[in-house]
């Protein structure tokens, strides 16, 4: 007879089909449960386990609720972990089970190792049922009724997250562009206090800057006789608008954390790692090596610069899916989520500050995105499809910037080289994820490339 499947060999297998599961493309040496605590003891239970995932020489750190059953109802057959009963699964699926973070949230609950916080002042609601958020996430987001939004980190690094570091901040300046922060989870990780998850505000009649952005963009695509700035659906005015919020979310960072001067002699570094992603993402996409000479020509400018640079804390994973376009909230039109910085880079080095137009040139990838992402689907060998992908990147480019530096940012028109070298190695980045994440996707990042190193 075949010895039943350890929980560890069967989350091994599971670990790797799951959208945040950020080792793809390299294989597990072993899953190790590092901290098992019990928050529900009955069938159904459930388990807070922190996983520690080894690949090669390197350990990484992820979250689960793992739900426990007897027998497994088929609504929650798909959320399944291993075949044989007692049965596992991903509890995030079972609003039985979620309820119980709400209540220790409310009640500031201690479990074992994990605790649990509120905002000075928040009265939680704890009858609410969870749905697990389908957006495509490196986390995994439980929606409470339409009340709250408890995001649950997956791959966890010991320390404070940049996403709660950065919410509490704005919320202290009275920042009016972020969702409120209602409460948070903690526990003490390789001998930090580490975040564990948060509740947030739920922005109900909100939509996301890509859903928006890009029903522009089929508009356009839809009325080829128009110019973009006529044809229904011009995101222009949004954009504008997105830009007066981002500076204004800026400006909170600034005088929430400070503003300090990276020497000349730390840009040159700056410029020396971009060179080396560049490098890597070669390595990694020859279809990129093009672009290289360019490229690397912009991140020498940088080297150049003869200047300290002023620094500031920032979103630092900045794009049109990161900002939701409100109708709810007076005087905040557009309203930024996700501080956590680039999910691939460690904690420390996205707790960085940075120069402001780094956010901007995110941004402006997010509208290059946008333009492009639909191309392939449309016969574009004679439609001009592209032209019009170009003129709508442009004119919702310069909106944003527009908006911006209204706004008070700094002007991106008169920062050309620096935004410029930001915008590079954002897309090298780019070329990067979607070669590990999405491959058929790598088209986008590279298209942008062609037409803005031409
Ligand atoms: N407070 C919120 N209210 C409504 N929707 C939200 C909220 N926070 C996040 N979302 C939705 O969930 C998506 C993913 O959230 P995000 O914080 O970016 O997660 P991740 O870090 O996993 O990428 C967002 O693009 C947005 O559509
Ligand atoms: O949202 P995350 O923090 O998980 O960010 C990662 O995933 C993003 C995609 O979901 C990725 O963004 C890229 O694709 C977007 C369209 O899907 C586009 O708007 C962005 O400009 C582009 O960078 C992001 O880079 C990655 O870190």
């Amino acid at each position: 007879m075949r010895a039943p499947e350890r929980l560890e060999e069967s989350l091994a297998r599971w670990l790797p089909q799951q959208r945040w599961y950020a080792g793809k493309g390299r294989e597990i040496g072993d899953v190790t449960i590092v901290s098992d605590t019990e928050l529900v003891i009955g069938d159904p239970g459930l388990r807070h386990l922190i996983l520690a995932v080894r690949q090669g020489d390197v350990v990484d750190h992820y979250q689960m609720l793992l739900g426990t059953r007897s027998e497994l109802p088929r609504r929650l057959e798909y959320a399944g972990i291993g075949d044989e009963g007692p049965f596992s699964y991903d509890a995030v699926h079972d609003p039985e089970l979620t309820r119980v973070l709400l209540r220790r949230l409310a009640e500031e609950a201690r479990s074992g190792p994990l605790a649990f916080r509120h905002s000075p002042g928040s009265e939680i609601e704890t009858d609410l049922d969870s749905l697990a958020s389908p957006a495509e996430q490196s986390n995994t987001s439980l929606i409470y009724g339409e009340t709250y939004v408890c995001k649950l980190f997956r791959r966890i690094s010991p320390g404070l997250n940049p996403d709660l570091e950065l919410n509490r901040g704005l919320a202290e300046a009275g920042c009016s562009h972020v969702p409120q922060l209602h409460g948070w989870i903690e526990m003490e990780l390789a001998g930090e206090t580490t975040t564990l998850a948060m509740l947030s505000e739920f922005l109900r009649a909100a939509t996301d800057g890509w859903q928006l952005a890009t029903t522009s963009v089929r508009d356009l695509y839809g009325s080829a006789e128009l110019p973009a700035d006529q044809a229904g659906g011009d995101f222009s005015a949004e954009a504008e608008r997105l830009g007066a919020a981002t500076a204004s979310v800026h400006n909170d960072l600034a005088a929430a954390f400070g503003v300090a001067e990276l020497p000349v002699g730390e840009v040159r570094e700056m410029a020396e790692r971009m060179h080396d992603q560049l490098a890597e993402a070669c390595a990694v996409v020859p279809a990129l090596k093009p672009y290289g000479e360019r490229i690397g020509a912009a991140f020498d400018d940088l080297a150049k610069r003869a200047e300290p640079m002023p620094v500031q804390r920032l979103h630092g994973d900045y794009h049109l899916g990161q900002v939701m376009r409100t109708s709810s909230r007076p005087g905040a039109d557009w309203v930024l989520l996700d501080f956590e910085g680039e999910p691939a880079r460690p904690l420390a080095e996205r707790r960085n500050r940075g120069h402001p137009l780094r956010d901007v040139a995110g941004m402006l990838r997010s509208f290059e995105y946008a333009a492009r992402f639909l191309l392939p689907g449309y016969d574009d060998e004679d439609s001009g499809l592209e032209a019009r992908a170009h003129e709508w990147a442009d004119l919702n480019r310069s909106a944003f910037s527009r908006g911006y530096a209204a706004a008070g940012g700094p002007d991106p028109a008169a920062h050309r080289a620096l935004t410029r070298a930001f915008e590079f190695d954002k897309a090298v980045y780019e070329v990067l994820y979607e070669a590990h994440n999405r491959p058929d996707w790598l088209h986008v990042p590279l298209g942008s490339l062609a037409r803005l190193t031409a």
